[in-house]
């Protein structure tokens, strides 16, 4: 089904939905490109408009092989489009999907590609504030890189921004993707340059573990470890890869690399990458979901009244989300005390590869072997107690047995 999105575009066929709008794969005066139209809801508000091209126009002047081009600008009756170079290709969500953890010389060379994306964006005082690998597009019919690694291109600019006015959104809320997001933005700082090197930094991580650094569990707990722990090493990766990653994971914005010197120390470690397999780690085990509220009983996490308690909330209240991805959240900044730490605000050692993922049916039955072997250790002992006790008495006691058999119960295995 076409449609015409002013008078000089023509959308074809829808390539994927975000929170703020579908985009489309479309047809322009100058042949294919990827029209992203706003909600209507977003595009019928005019300050929201007015800012769009704003932004927009800061866009349209940034040039860079990394960043994915913006074309044009459409504001036709309630349609607003942004309309951009089509990358033919996948983003790097999917493929990380499909592989799980990539070699370290495909993962470093596509962080290297963002990471000046990033540092064409930051030299034009644009910050990305929403670097996560749904926002990194691959372009498949570009040259094969480093590690069979196709070019990566950012997408997505501002439109996190853009929703997230001081009008909709109070200054006490944090907004973003939980796993990628810096602590001082969980802190309530304005977000600056240095919160993209740290989320390139955490897609990194990903891309090398199979899982993000601070990432599992309750969205609260996610952003509490943002803020209080340090991440943990991964096992056999390269000694001047993992201080890259620390430096630019550091709590504080300044001890970050700049993005131009990120892309520069990412590319100089390609060669001693060369040939190097996956890094041998598998998922930690998981924080259990029935987590208590981080922000004490009184204020349990509440994203936005009406919207699921999961760590995938809209951006905007009744956005679109794709229920497999974690897209944005939006809560109220944490004080000082609930980020000091809790009794679930332990770092998530990588697990031994080879033992079983948690959810998976080996980890379920493991689970039931262990329950029923400290069931059965539960009940001889209590059985040698009552033995001793009856032996003690003289064996001769009538009731012991049935008093100790009632205290017994509840810890027989009955449902192991
Ligand atoms: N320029 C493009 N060329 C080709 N496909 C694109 C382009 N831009 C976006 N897409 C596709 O459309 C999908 C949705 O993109 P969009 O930027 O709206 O959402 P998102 O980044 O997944 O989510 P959100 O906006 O909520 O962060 C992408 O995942 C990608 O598959």
């Amino acid at each position: 089904m076409a449609r015409k999105i002013g008078s000089r575009y023509t959308a074809h066929q829808i390539l994927g939905r975000g929170s703020a709008g579908t985009v489309w794969l479309g047809e322009g005066p100058e042949g294919p490109v990827a029209i992203k139209l706003l909600r209507e809801d977003l595009a019928s508000d005019q300050e929201l408009v007015g800012r769009f091209v704003q932004e927009r126009t800061a866009l349209l002047s940034l040039s860079d092989p990394h960043v994915v081009g913006v074309r044009d600008l459409v504001v036709d009756g309630n349609d607003l489009a942004l309309v951009m170079d089509l990358v033919r290709g996948t983003d790097l969500r999917t493929r990380l999907d499909r592989e799980r953890r990539m070699a370290p010389e495909a993962a470093v060379a596509i962080a290297a590609d963002v990471a000046d994306a990033l540092a064409a964006a930051h030299a034009a005082g644009i910050v990305h504030r929403d670097v996560k690998p749904e926002n990194v597009l691959l372009d498949m019919e570009g040259p094969l890189g480093p590690g069979g690694a196709h070019p990566a291109l950012l997408t997505d600019f501002g439109v996190a921004k853009l929703v997230d006015s001081p009008r909709r959104t109070r200054a006490t809320k944090v907004i973003g993707t939980p796993d990628y997001l810096a602590p001082e933005i969980i802190e309530g700082l304005p977000p600056r340059a240095a919160v993209d090197i740290y989320a390139l930094a955490t897609v990194l991580y990903e891309l090398l573990a199979g899982f993000t650094p601070f990432g599992g569990g309750h969205p609260g707990a996610v952003l509490r470890r943002h803020v209080t722990e340090t991440v943990v090493p991964l096992p056999g990766i390269p000694e001047e890869l993992w201080q890259l990653l620390v430096q630019c994971l550091a709590k504080a914005p300044a001890s970050r690399l700049r993005a131009s010197e990120l892309g520069a120390r990412l590319r100089e470690q390609l060669p001693l990458l060369a040939g190097m397999g996956p890094l041998d780690v598998d998922e930690p085990d998981a924080e259990p979901q029935e987590e208590p509220a981080p922000y004490g009983e009184n204020e349990p996490y509440d994203p936005e009244p009406g919207t699921p308690r999961r760590g995938a909330v809209p951006l905007v209240p009744g956005a679109a989300t794709d229920s497999n991805r974690d897209t944005h959240t939006s809560m109220r900044v944490p004080g000082p005390d609930e980020l000091a730490g809790g009794a679930r605000g332990t770092a998530r050692a990588p697990r031994a590869s080879g033992a079983p993922r948690p959810g998976s049916a080996r980890h379920r039955v493991e689970t039931r072997r262990r329950r029923l072997v400290l069931g059965t250790v539960a009940v001889l002992l209590v059985a040698a107690v009552g033995v001793g006790g009856w032996l003690a008495t003289g064996g001769d006691d009538a009731d012991a047995t049935p008093r100790d058999n009632k205290g017994a119960s509840p810890t027989a295995p009955a449902n192991p």
